[in-house]
């Protein structure tokens, strides 16, 4: 089975990362496979230059194919917030419920009209010998009053689609993986991962 190395060490990430490649015939391995992996410091303004910085890195240091993802939410209300601190908006500690705690007190007394918001994941693929390409997705919904769902990770509890009339951590995993942020830019990622893998096959 081919494999691939996807820079990240977010739990609920590599998670769905498996379930999104399984059917495509891709092995995942990640940065929690890997000993001594090193950080990778996001010093980028846009989710774009975090993900290239993700996945050049880590190509560099091993050598091979990477996918580097940056995600987060966009609450317009917030003007944007939090945006490419999501994972850090209460902190250093990177903790999803004091994450969402603050989102919501920050939302405190807004309408439901005016609590939009959409989840936004830019993939970026990157090889020691190719030039880097960056695909991006994004899923609309609403922030809700208090967290519904245990499933999925993040904001996922306090993000409402209408469509589905549920939160995004109230759908089961195929669910999420058919309509979020992160399977529509993996969608078109697909092709150029072929291409990156055949290119290096030739080199080799
Ligand atoms: O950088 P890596 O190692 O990949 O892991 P991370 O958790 O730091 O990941 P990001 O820098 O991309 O920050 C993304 C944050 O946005 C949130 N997020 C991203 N995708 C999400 C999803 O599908 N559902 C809910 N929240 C999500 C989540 O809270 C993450 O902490
Ligand atoms: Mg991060």
């Amino acid at each position: 089975m081919k494999t691939v190395l996807i820079a990240t060490k977010n739990k609920g990430k590599a998670k769905e990362f498996e379930s999104l490649f399984l059917p495509k015939g891709y092995k995942v391995q990640t940065l929690l496979d890997i000993e001594d992996s090193i950080d990778v410091e996001e010093t980028g303004s846009t989710f774009e230059e975090n993900a290239i910085l993700k996945a050049e890195t880590i190509a560099r240091q091993t050598g091979t194919i990477v996918i580097g993802d940056d995600s987060g939410l966009i609450v317009d209300a917030l003007d944007g917030k939090p945006g490419v601190y999501s994972a850090r908006y209460a902190g250093e500690e990177k903790n999803d419920a004091a994450n969402t705690e603050k989102v919501l007190q920050e939302l405190d007394g807004v309408p439901e009209s005016k609590r939009t918001a959409r989840f936004y994941c830019a993939l970026a693929l990157a090889s020691p010998n190719q030039q880097t390409v960056t695909v991006a997705g994004t899923v609309e919904g609403r922030i809700t009053e208090k967290p519904a769902g245990k499933n999925g990770f993040g904001y996922d509890p306090v993000f409402f689609i209408d469509e589905k009339g549920k939160t995004m951590a109230e759908l089961v995993k195929e669910e999420k993986n058919a309509i979020s942020h992160r399977a529509v830019a993996l969608k078109k990622l697909e092709g150029l991962l072929e291409t990156f893998l055949q290119k290096e096959e030739e080199k080799q």
